[in-house]
């Protein structure tokens, strides 16, 4: 037995290996020592190999999905081995010592799960895979549980912020590109051939050529093949249907990297929870399909104006109709998941509940489309829409008909075909229970002839059907020519056979077997006839998640008195009376109102410089009209008046010194980095918050550097900017940037307490209130007091010498020192970056490393 343990467990490579016997899975040495720890159950050990004992511990296989649930959690991958054999097989085939054959089965993967159990409803669950190939980075994503599956081209830069849009649950890629994708896993490089690929994707989706699904790069196809050919291994037989792949344009979409996303709190809290993010906040949607896609559009908004007003242009169908609005709800809420039903009826998974469900949902999708055509002037996208809603009727009406109202998830029991769906098995149905009568029929004449009132039969399933009476009548029935046959005697019961009820009993056990059997192959051509249609039926669910979006939007809008985001041409951000969706309802709930702020960037004002004490709101200032912009370009409504935007390339929001101890660096480390890359990357088109950049160091290097990233965000950049900074020396540069104007938030002193207003006005804040701050956080009188003399102290130190920016003013500007910087070249510099190492023998390079040294020395 450890002889094919060691076969299979080597096959398993790094996944841990669940062995069945009998009715557990067991796990040995490695395996079962982390298993046992990260399930919480008990390490035991089993026989022992070359004198060791082996360590094992096992899961019943009844409640294995929990088991497996925490594991693939706790982020193990976990390999299936059943038993390919009865142990009756393995002993005609090798004699009683025979062992059972096992083989893996499946392998268990946190991509590419399809369990119910397993999978949260609300949420996509992302199987990513990467290839570089000639130059170019290609990313393939899918959902295995509903079949969705694309793929792109990404630039390096853009790597990212791609997979932070996406949260993959799992990331493979070829071998090339590990070093810089920790959380990834290297698959080999052969299933990555670009050729090969081709013909896997074909073989897949049955064509003989791949030009009707558009055109797609040699990085693209290799990254697909590589993802089928994942998805093949792990699912060992059983390959789950995917939607032939859609090509995603990555210029099609707001780019979002993946600090900007943390920072924001999209979907999710810095600390991890759903709530407190934008998507809880907005999330009205009433179906799981409907809020992965909301998930999903949150997390791309879209980057072309035309979509967005188709999206717009339905939300505000919906918000104007709350009468349609309503019932469309209504109804999308009874539908099922038919997404996730028809994803695990495609791997070989699915149940008759699932195709109940399939039925459920279609049937609702096609009145949901009669109602709606009813209604006039639909909005474009809801015509474009509503086709796929329909054209399922030969099926639904054939589910109809095969199957009972409330299908069971468990077939072993059968009952899932309905009553008049086929004469032959509804004989073999009545068969069964004219059996169970005649049984009852012979009870009672048993009862007469007998004469024993408390005369039974039975059923369990050791003995199948008996006669059981209570033990004083047994001696009666023990005769031999009674017609009776003694089975057991219990305590107080003895039990018999006769050949009449032997009789029946066979007739109802065959009837019954055969009723399963015949249940069982209608279950297989109901799940051939779906999978037939499995294309269409997956655009329906597409629809109906897109109509539950819209409605959601349109509700949330109603219920906020939110508004439609009007786009314009030129470097617009014109928000009026714009309001934080989390924050205004963290305050909403204590009974605290929102204050409203505007907040007007163009091209001749793009960057606003806030400042003002501390808790008086710039964050959330800066942070609602990011939001905003998101809303905005994932085609809904937004928390404002008025809103008047220009198309928004990329966003980047900047928090100064926030800690990423996880990987490694330090506090002001991360926040330079992350400035680095709004430099480099930010274009004309795109919407920057920067908070308090600059805070994480000293206060001269602080300032310093704030200085320096304002008149390059203003100079070279030239993007729309809101920067919050508590700097007061900052406000200087509104004399020499001419797009740049300064902003407070206001906050008042009375009766000796600070006041603060939350509002936004004109011109730079007066004075920094920290001390009061610090007063209303409870900070001890004698330390405040103490406080207040160093304060003192210093503000006439700063009256004497210019302060902390003496001098600042007779710079020159930014862009004239650039070109200072860019003329000095150094010649050994570019020497040694003209080398390309890669091509140099080891000869060559000791001669370049002598060129070189002389050339120093030259120098
Ligand atoms: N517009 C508003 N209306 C009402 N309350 C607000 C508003 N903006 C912010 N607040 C409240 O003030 C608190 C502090 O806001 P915020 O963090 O934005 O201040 P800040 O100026 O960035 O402070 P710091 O400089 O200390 O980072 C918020 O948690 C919220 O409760």
């Amino acid at each position: 037995m450890m002889e094919q343990y060691f076969a299979l467990k080597e096959k398993a490579s790094d996944c841990l290996l669940f062995y069945r016997m009998g009715d557990f899975f067991e796990l040995f040495y490695d395996d079962a020592k982390l298993a046992s720890a990260a399930l919480d159950i008990a390490l035991t050990s089993r026989g022992k190999n070359a004198g060791d004992s082996i360590p094992m511990c096992g899961v019943p296989v009844h409640a294995a999905e929990n088991y497996l649930a925490k594991l693939i959690r706790a982020g193990f991958k976990v390999a299936i081995a059943e038993q390919t054999e009865t142990p009756a097989e393995a002993k005609a085939r090798g004699g009683y010592k025979a062992l059972v054959a096992r083989d893996i089965i499946r392998y268990v993967t946190a991509g590419t799960l399809t369990e119910d159990n397993l999978l949260d409803a609300r949420s996509d669950n992302i199987l990513v895979a990467l290839a570089q190939v000639q130059g170019e980075i290609g990313l393939a994503s899918a959902d295995i549980s509903t079949g969705s599956f694309e793929l792109a081209t990404i630039a390096d830069d853009a790597l990212d912020a791609e997979l932070a849009r996406l949260a993959p649950s799992e990331i493979i890629c070829s071998p090339g590109l590990m070093p810089r994708l920790l959380r990834a896993t290297e698959w080999g490089k052969e299933h990555f051939d670009s050729v090969g690929a081709e013909r896997r994707l074909q073989d897949h989706f049955g064509v003989a050529t791949l030009d009707g699904m558009g055109e797609f790069s040699r990085a693209e196809l290799a990254t697909a093949g590589g993802l089928l050919a994942y998805v093949e291994h792990v699912s060992q037989g059983n390959m789950p249907y995917l939607h032939p792949p859609g090509r995603r344009e990555t210029r099609e979409f707001l780019s979002i990297d993946g600090p900007t996303r943390a920072s924001l709190e999209i979907d999710r809290t810095l600390a991890g929870a759903r709530e407190g993010s934008l998507l809880h906040a907005i999330d009205r949607t009433v179906t799981p399909a409907g809020a992965r896609l909301l998930a999903r559009d949150l997390s791309a908004p879209l980057f072309n104006e035309k979509q967005i007003n188709q999206r717009l242009g339905l939300v505000q169908w919906f918000h104007d109709g709350s009468a349609v609005r309503d019932d469309v709800r209504t109804e999308l809420k009874a539908l099922p998941d038919i997404g996730r039903a028809l994803g695990r009826v495609s791997v070989g998974r699915g149940s008759p509940r699932d195709l109940g469900q399939i039925r459920d949902g279609l049937a609702g999708a096609r009145i949901l489309r009669e109602r709606l055509t009813l209604v006039a002037g639909l909005p474009e996208l809801l015509d474009q829409i509503l086709p796929a809603l329909d054209g399922h009727g030969e099926l639904v009406d054939l589910l109809d008909r095969a199957l009972v109202d409330a299908p069971p998830t468990d077939m072993t029991n059968g009952g899932y075909i309905a009553q008049g769906f086929d004469p032959a098995l509804d004989e073999l149905r009545s068969a069964g229970s004219d059996g169970r009568k005649s049984i009852a029929i012979l009870e009672a004449r048993y009862r007469e002839t007998t004469g024993i009132n408390t005369l039974k039969i039975k059923h369990n399933a050791v003995l199948g059907y008996f006669i059981e009476v209570p033990a004083r009548h047994g001696d009666g029935l023990m005769a031999e020519n009674s017609g009776f046959t003694h089975r057991q005697t219990l305590a107080g019961v003895v039990r018999f056979n006769s050949t009449d009820l032997h009789e029946e009993a066979v007739r109802v056990s065959q009837a019954g077997a055969h009723a399963l059997a015949a249940e069982a192959a209608h279950f297989e051509e109901l799940v051939e006839k779906v999978l037939a249609r499995k294309h269409e039926i997956g655009e329906s669910a597409d629809a109906l998640a897109r109509i539950d979006v819209s409605a959601a939007l349109a509700e949330r809008a109603a219920e906020g008195q939110w508004s439609r985001p009007e786009f314009v041409d030129g470097n617009v951000l014109d928000i009026q009376a714009g309001r934080h969706p989390v924050v205004e309802a963290a305050l909403s709930a204590k009974g605290d109102p929102f204050v409203a702020n505007d907040c007007c960037l163009a091209q001749d004002e793009r960057l606003w410089l806030v400042s003002g004490p501390n808790m008086g709101g710039k964050s959330t200032f800066l942070r609602q009209n990011a939001l905003i912009v998101i809303l905005a370009q994932a085609g809904g409504f937004v928390p404002a008046s008025s809103a008047r935007l220009s198309l928004v390339d990329r966003l980047f929001s900047r928090v100064g010194a926030s800690d990423n101890l996880a990987q490694g660096r330090s506090t002001f480390m991360v926040e330079m980095v992350e400035t680095a890359a709004i430099l480099s990357q930010a274009t004309e088109q795109s919407f920057v918050i920067l908070d308090e950049v600059g805070r994480g160091t000293s206060t001269y290097d602080g300032l310093a550097l704030a200085w320096a990233v304002v008149e390059a965000v203003h100079e070279t950049n030239r993007c729309r900017c809101l920067f919050a900074t508590h700097y007061h020396e900052l406000t200087r540069l509104a004399d020499r940037l001419d797009a740049l104007s300064l902003h407070h938030v206001r906050a008042r002193e009375w009766k000796g307490d600070l006041v603060l207003l939350h509002e936004l006005a004109k011109g730079p804040a007066d004075r920094s209130y920290g001390l009061a701050v610090a007063k209303l956080a409870g900070i001890p009188k004698p330390v405040l007091n103490r406080a207040k003399s160093v304060l003192d102290k210093l503000e006439a130190g700063k009256a004497e010498t210019g302060g902390l920016a003496a001098g600042l003013g007779d710079l020159p500007l930014f862009a004239a020192t650039l070109a200072d910087v860019e003329e000095k070249s150094d010649g050994l510099r570019d020497a040694l970056g003209a080398i390309d190492v890669d091509a140099l023998s080891p000869r060559e390079a000791l001669d370049q490393l002598y060129a070189l040294k002389a050339q120093l020395e030259q120098e």
